[in-house]
């Protein structure tokens, strides 16, 4: 069967997140901005690439919503991205708007597909778009656990000079300063790293996770990263369009999981074909509990502000 993905935004997430998803064959992709040319120009040049890539996914780049109608999966990357000096929750209030005209659009022509926003202020995007949408919750998935967490990884293979494949790490809470990279639960081939790595580089390694999307805006200057995040992006499309039942760290709706209600804050999911078909409570100590917490209140202090 032929799967259809709508990615919303044509800039530097969502064009190579339709790189990424086209050239894997996972769907047909549909890629629609605002600005007039730019998702027609890079759609067209994404699809010219097919044949070299051995690859029949079609590629379509538009500014009409008409042609997004009946996709499986609506990835939302439209959006400001910050700059040098700016945290994520500086873009509340801009990237709120245009979450609003995003998300009644798409629901207008795709009324059951499924919502991966990318959007930053992560989790408070994702709850606009889940209590704007009004879908069930898993339906509504925020990515950033998939990109925090191979950040954590790339730095542990790194310190260990060990192969990528071999490492696992977890990361729960909001995709903000205060998230929390859980070393206890990082696995190098299954030996938990705090066995491999000693406390005091540990606790580096993690700070630079945390600060891992500013180090990327220092370099870049004129906005965020993007091959990483995109790429995460498609991991999560990938296991919802081949119902792989594949456990990822993304923002979900908790109601009453992990102590925390009504609010998106990022936590271990089952992804499969019906979205967010499980989330995966852990038990944590009392200082991971107070991290994670602690992370939720600082989401739960940026809904409120846009009162979703
Ligand atoms: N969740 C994460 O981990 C993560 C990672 C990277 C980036 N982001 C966020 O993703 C967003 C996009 O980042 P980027 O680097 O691609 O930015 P970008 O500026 O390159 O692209 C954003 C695109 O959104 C489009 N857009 C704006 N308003 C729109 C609307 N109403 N409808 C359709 N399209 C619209 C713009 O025209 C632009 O092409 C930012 O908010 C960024 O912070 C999140
Ligand atoms: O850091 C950013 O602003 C973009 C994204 O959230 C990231 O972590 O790379």
């Amino acid at each position: 069967m032929r799967h259809k993905v709508t990615v919303v935004g044509s800039g530097n997430v969502g064009a190579t997140a339709a790189h990424w998803i086209a050239s894997k064959e996972l769907a047909d992709v549909v890629l629609i901005d605002i600005i007039e040319g730019v998702p027609q120009g890079k759609g067209l040049d994404l699809l010219e690439a097919m044949p070299i890539e051995k690859c029949d996914s079609h590629v379509l780049g538009t500014n009409d919503y008409a042609d997004t109608a009946n996709s499986d999966i609506v990835v939302i990357t439209a959006g400001i991205p910050r700059k040098p000096g700016m945290s994520r929750d500086d873009l509340l209030n801009t990237n709120y708007k245009i979450m609003k005209d995003v998300v009644g659009k798409v629901l207008q022509y795709s009324p059951n597909c499924i919502l991966i926003v990318v959007s930053n202020p992560l989790d408070a995007m994702a709850q606009t778009a889940f209590k704007l949408s009004g879908f069930s919750r898993n339906r509504v998935i925020g990515m950033a656990g998939v990109l925090d967490s191979a950040r954590f990884r790339t730095f542990i293979a790194e310190e260990l000079k060990v192969s990528v494949e071999n490492v696992t790490a977890f990361v729960l809470g909001g995709h903000g300063d205060t998230m929390v990279p859980l070393a206890r639960y990082s696995t190098v081939a299954g030996i938990p790293i705090t066995e491999l790595i000693e406390p005091t580089r540990l606790e580096q390694l993690i700070q630079r996770t945390r600060d891992g999307g500013a180090e990327i805006v220092k370099y870049l200057k004129t906005g965020s990263a993007f091959y990483a995040p995109s790429a995460a992006a498609t991991e999560m499309v990938e296991a919802i369009l081949k119902d792989k039942k594949k456990i990822l760290p993304c923002a979900a709706y908790l109601e009453g999981e992990y102590g925390i209600n009504g609010l998106y804050v990022g936590v271990p999911c089952k992804l499969g074909s019906k979205g967010i078909e499980q989330i995966v409570e852990i038990k944590l100590t009392a200082d991971e509990q107070a991290a994670l917490q602690k992370s939720a209140d600082s989401v739960k202090e940026l809904v409120g502000v846009i009162g979703v």
